[in-house]
């Protein structure tokens, strides 16, 4: 069965075409800068004679400009990996919110996309690419079957405690208004490996996400009992361009005493604070050269970027009531020996020692980069939600 899997971003597609169930990736790619100066789609197929790229520099002015792109390189008579559209059964989609509604993984019927559509206001930059990338595809792959999977799914096993917030009850049972968490496909993906790699049933991991966007899980025996990120992928830690956990008072303000619209101040804490607000950038690349020069905004940033974490890692340590490993993983998780320096420095109490020179090693893989000695595993995995979401349509469609 081939599976075309879509993680649709706000100007960003990554993609990979895989076959199940031998979970072979056939090509795989992304498009970047969507709606943008400097538009590129990158595509990487693994053929028979080898592996061939190409990087396509054109005007991607939006979403289905970018999927019509990848469909033509997917079936390209040099490059291509199939000579048909209909020879992808089925297209697989990172769907962010799922709300109360999805809890599993789900065929997408009209009714599915009304109820997504729904979920718009509640990850603005997130479920309307979701939507389009659904919408492209379907015309694109008419025969395949449309598949969502989505990021709130793994939290479901989150209990009333962790998920309810303390605001009337009329809130919750009317409206949903509760925490549901994101990532939830990478932090399930990621908690698994490290089970594998413990090599016991009975485990307590923190699995720490960092990407553009950044979340962490507390994971107990497998299930998440709680998660940074709540009713919409704002909240929790400091990310590249959103603010993270804020104190409610400071919207207040921002309305009531500097005159700022709801929607002003909603684009300001998604999109222009974070790193980029404290530092001009979002990328953690351009950041951390800042850093090495010493550059006081960049400097405060990355401590502050790590003190949240570090904040987060002490209260899921307390609701897990002990600690086996901790996890990095994502963009910023896989490749910034920084930050996960910065996070586990003077951790020892809790039994999380850092060995600096395996940090540093890099590698492909798991890696362990604790002191022998440590107590708690510190590991970094890199993620694969494009795989994860590939057997969930899978598991999906065989059952
Ligand atoms: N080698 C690296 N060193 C430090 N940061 C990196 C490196 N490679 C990628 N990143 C950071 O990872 C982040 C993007 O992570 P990614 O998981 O791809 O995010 P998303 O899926 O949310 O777009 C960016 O901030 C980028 O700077
Ligand atoms: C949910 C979320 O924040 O996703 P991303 O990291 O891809 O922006
Ligand atoms: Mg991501």
């Amino acid at each position: 069965m081939n599976i075309f899997v879509i993680n649709s971003g706000s100007s960003s597609i990554k993609y990979q075409l895989i076959s199940m169930p031998e979970a072979i990736v056939i090509c795989s790619g992304m498009v970047d800068r969507i709606g943008l100066e400097g538009a590129k789609v990158d595509y990487k197929a693994f053929l028979e004679s080898g592996e061939e790229r190409r990087t396509l520099e054109i005007p991607v002015p939006d979403h289905a400009a970018g999927l019509k792109a990848v469909a033509d390189l997917l079936t390209d008579a040099e490059v291509g990996v199939i000579s048909d559209p209909d020879q992808v059964h089925v297209v697989g989609h990172r769907v962010v919110h799922g709300g109360e509604e999805f809890s599993q993984t789900q065929l997408i019927t009209e009714e599915a996309k009304i109820k997504i559509r729904e979920l718009f206001p509640l990850a603005p930059l997130h479920n309307p690419a979701n939507y389009l990338g659904i919408e492209v595809a379907e015309t694109i792959f008419v025969k395949a079957k449309q598949v969502a999977v989505f990021d709130t799914a793994f939290h479901q096993t989150m209990p009333p405690v962790a998920f309810r917030m303390a605001i009337p009850n009329e809130f919750y049972e009317k409206h949903g208004i509760r925490a549901y968490g994101f990532h939830g496909t990478s932090h399930k993906y990621v908690s698994e490996k490290a089970i594998e790699f413990l090599g016991k049933a009975e485990t307590k991991i923190i699995t720490i996400h960092l990407g553009n966007g950044c979340s962490m899980a507390a994971v107990k025996d497998g299930k998440c009992i709680d998660t940074s990120m709540g009713l919409g992928p704002m909240n929790g830690l400091i990310m590249g361009t959103r603010a993270g956990d804020l104190d409610q008072s400071v919207i207040f303000h921002l309305v009531n005493q500097l005159g700022y619209t709801l929607d002003k101040v909603n684009g300001i804490l998604n999109k222009k604070s974070g790193m980029l607000g404290l530092t001009g950038f979002s990328d953690m690349r351009d950041i951390r050269k800042l850093y090495e020069e010493g550059e006081k905004a960049a400097v405060l940033a990355y401590d502050m970027y790590a003190y949240h974490i570090r904040k987060f890692i002490g209260s899921f340590a307390a609701v897990l009531n002990g600690l086996d490993a901790i996890v990095f993983t994502a963009g910023v998780g896989e490749n910034d020996v920084l930050t996960r320096k910065l996070v586990c420095q003077d951790m020892d109490f809790l039994g999380i020692r850092l060995d600096q020179g395996k940090n540093e090693a890099g590698g492909k893989g798991i890696r362990e980069i604790n002191a022998s000695d440590s107590p708690v595993k510190i590991l970094v995995i890199p993620t694969n939600e494009e795989l994860e979401i590939a057997r969930q349509c899978f598991g999906l469609l065989n059952d």
